[in-house]
């Protein structure tokens, strides 16, 4: 009892904790509604920054890749009781993210700004599509499995738990990684744009693309034939034109 107890404490911390996360890092892009936005802070020397940045992108990288593969997976959890093993993979992705938007360095030195208030007006409602387009895929994919909240529940209830089956809806249909593209959209669109969001935005949009490699492999060796009839027919990030009406 107190052992599931704990096992849901856990989940719900780790669920929370990230939620905390990413509403603070649409602030922190945006440079709105957080203490301390990407730009914000006293600049130091350049070459100290980009250090610090690169340094704290690297470490994000390193710790999804790894912490994301299916082999690590099966090695970690001969410590890690399965029921936990993802919200412990949430857990960890979060404080990497927290530490990265904590230390950041800004590098406020103008690439662009737009001037026209109704173009701005346009950028950030494209923000706002991205993150959208993020959340409304962890839906379509599974949003309780991917933040380990299945997991805890199932741990809970005394039932095995089954991992997700791969899914094709709607917007799964349209392309494969529609989480990424919800990141990509919203990296890029900004009204006002730094060196050193420049630097995340073109480190981040880096890491998606080696990302989505290492997930399309792993699916490829899970999935077999029918993941690589799923890759000739659905593009990676850009809809086919009228895909939505074959969908
Ligand atoms: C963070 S999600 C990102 C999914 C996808 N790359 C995207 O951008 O929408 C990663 C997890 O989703 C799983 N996944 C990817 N495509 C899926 C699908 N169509 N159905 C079910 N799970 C999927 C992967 O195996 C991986 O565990």
């Amino acid at each position: 009892m107190l052992r599931k107890a704990f096992v849901l404490i856990y989940g719900a911390t780790a669920y929370l904790a990230f939620l905390a996360t990413l509403l603070y890092t649409i602030g922190f892009l945006a440079g709105v509604a957080v203490p301390k936005g990407i730009d914000d802070g006293a600049a130091g020397p350049a070459w100290r920054a980009l250090l610090v940045d690169a340094a704290l992108l690297t470490l994000f990288a390193a710790q999804h890749s790894v912490m994301a593969r299916p082999w690590f997976k099966r090695w970690w959890t001969r410590f890690v009781p399965t029921s936990v093993e993802r919200s412990t993979y949430v857990l960890a992705s979060t404080a990497v993210l927290a530490l990265l938007l904590w230390q950041w360095q800004p590098l406020p030195a103008e690439v662009w700004s737009v001037g026209p208030s109704w173009a701005r007006a346009v950028l950030w409602a494209v923000y706002a599509l991205g993150w959208i387009v993020l959340i409304f895929s962890t839906f379509a994919v599974g949003h309780f499995d991917l933040f380990g909240l299945r997991q805890i529940l199932d741990r809970a209830r005394d039932r095995a738990y089954a991992e997700p089956e791969f899914r094709e809806p709607l917007i799964y249909r349209l392309v494969r990684h529609p989480l990424m593209v919800g990141f990509l959209i919203a990296f890029w669109a900004a009204p006002d744009l730094s060196v050193g969001r420049l630097v995340f935005a073109l480190a981040a949009s880096g890491y998606i693309m080696v990302g989505v490699r290492l997930e399309e492999h792993d699916l490829r060796a899970q999935l077999g034939e029918p993941y690589e009839r799923y890759l000739r027919r659905v593009p990676r990030f850009v809809p086919r034109p009228g895909a939505l009406k074959q969908g």
